[in-house]
């Protein structure tokens, strides 16, 4: 039986989350959730105890984060939360991670496209046969909730066509070069201080993270398997001088835009190319981190979403919302 605690909220047997991962994003959810723990405890009806935060250094020292929360081993952090957090990125261990904890029921958040574009359709029935959830608004455009526009706001209506910035980090890059003449690398150096590149920064910058993200937009958007190694690929690391040059003489901006569109065969094709686009496109307005994605659709007409794209707090709010909803799933056990 639960009892109203001082705040007014119900209190109830806590909602154990594990967090694998304190790097730009898992230390922005870990300090949101020991700043603000009324404000969980509020929207769940049940407080939040956060067991652990799961790194590879604990002896470095992380903002806002105690010392005796990081922890090395995040299958022994894992093994018994409600809730396990992964913002680890990589395929291992955090798909094995993911997994296990799928099998036992638990409530899994995760951020990692890389993981989810490849095994994501599997892991989904993995937590459709155990009783568990997989929750992953994170994984596409960060802060910008379009995985659940596709998935819930518009399941109604037929999208035709995906078109948009989905990566922050080679967005800010471009800009920078562009409009304030900085070098390419002194701009993915930046880039990487604000915390927008991945732990393997090609992925930016050779066009895979973009493909991923477009890839699971394309799946949820059309129901297809959308792998992620049939997107037709180019990245920004090729552009030189001379491109962004040939672009300004035009008027065009040059963006790395990924699309995806569902033809009368049936047939989906995703890409992500750099192109010159005309300064009055949506897209040509995009600045630093932003992403924005149009969404073609029959009866809405075209749908536009924008905003963060990348960064810590930003992200974190994208995966704070998961939380709170495989926090309500486990509240009502
Ligand atoms: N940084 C961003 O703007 C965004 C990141 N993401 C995704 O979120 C996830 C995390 O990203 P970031 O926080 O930027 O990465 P990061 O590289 O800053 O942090 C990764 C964290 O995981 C820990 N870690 C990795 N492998 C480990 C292991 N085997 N054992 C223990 N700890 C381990 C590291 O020590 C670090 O604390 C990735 O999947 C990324 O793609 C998604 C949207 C935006
Ligand atoms: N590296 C990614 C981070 C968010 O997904 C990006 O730059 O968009």
């Amino acid at each position: 039986m639960s009892e109203v605690s001082q705040t007014g909220t119900a209190s109830a047997a806590p909602v154990r989350v594990a967090l694998l991962g304190g790097g730009t994003v898992g230390a922005a959810v870990a300090r949101a959730l020991l700043q603000h723990p009324d404000r969980y405890a509020a929207r769940l009806g049940a407080p939040v105890e956060l067991l652990g935060v799961a790194v590879r250094d604990t002896t470095r020292v992380r903002e806002g984060i105690p010392a005796d929360l990081l922890t090395d081993d995040p299958h022994a952090l894992a093994q018994d939360a409600d809730v396990i957090v992964e913002l680890m990125g990589g395929l291992e261990p955090a798909g094995e991670l993911i997994e296990a904890a799928l099998r036992r029921g638990a409530q899994v958040v995760s951020a990692n496209k890389q993981l989810l574009t490849r095994r994501g359709v599997e892991l989904q029935a993995l937590a459709q046969e155990h009783g568990a959830g997989l929750h992953h608004e994170a994984a596409v455009m960060a802060a910008v909730p379009v995985l659940a526009v596709v998935r819930e706001s518009l399941a109604g209506d037929e999208i035709t066509r995906i078109r948009g910035i989905v990566n922050g980090s080679t967005n800010y890059v471009l800009d920078l070069v562009a409009r304030e003449g900085v070098p390419f690398a002194d701009a993915v150096r930046q880039a990487g201080e604000l915390g927008y590149l991945e732990a393997d920064p090609t992925e930016d910058l050779e066009g895979l993270d973009a493909a991923a993200k477009i890839a699971l937009l394309a799946r949820t958007a059309w129901d297809v398997p959308a792998p992620p190694d049939e997107v037709d690929v180019t990245g920004i690391s090729g552009l030189t001088d001379a491109d962004f040059a040939a672009a300004a003489e035009q008027g065009g901006v040059l963006k790395l835009v990924a699309s995806a569109e569902r033809g009368a065969d049936g047939a989906v094709r995703c890409a992500v190319r750099p192109e010159v686009l005309p300064a009055e496109d949506p897209l040509a307005r995009t600045r630093g981190g932003t992403n924005l994605v149009e969404l073609d659709t029959v009866l809405a007409g075209p749908v536009t979403l924008v905003g963060a794209g990348a960064g810590g707090d930003e992200t974190a709010s994208a995966v704070l919302g998961d939380l709170v909803r495989a926090g309500l799933a486990v509240a009502r056990r």
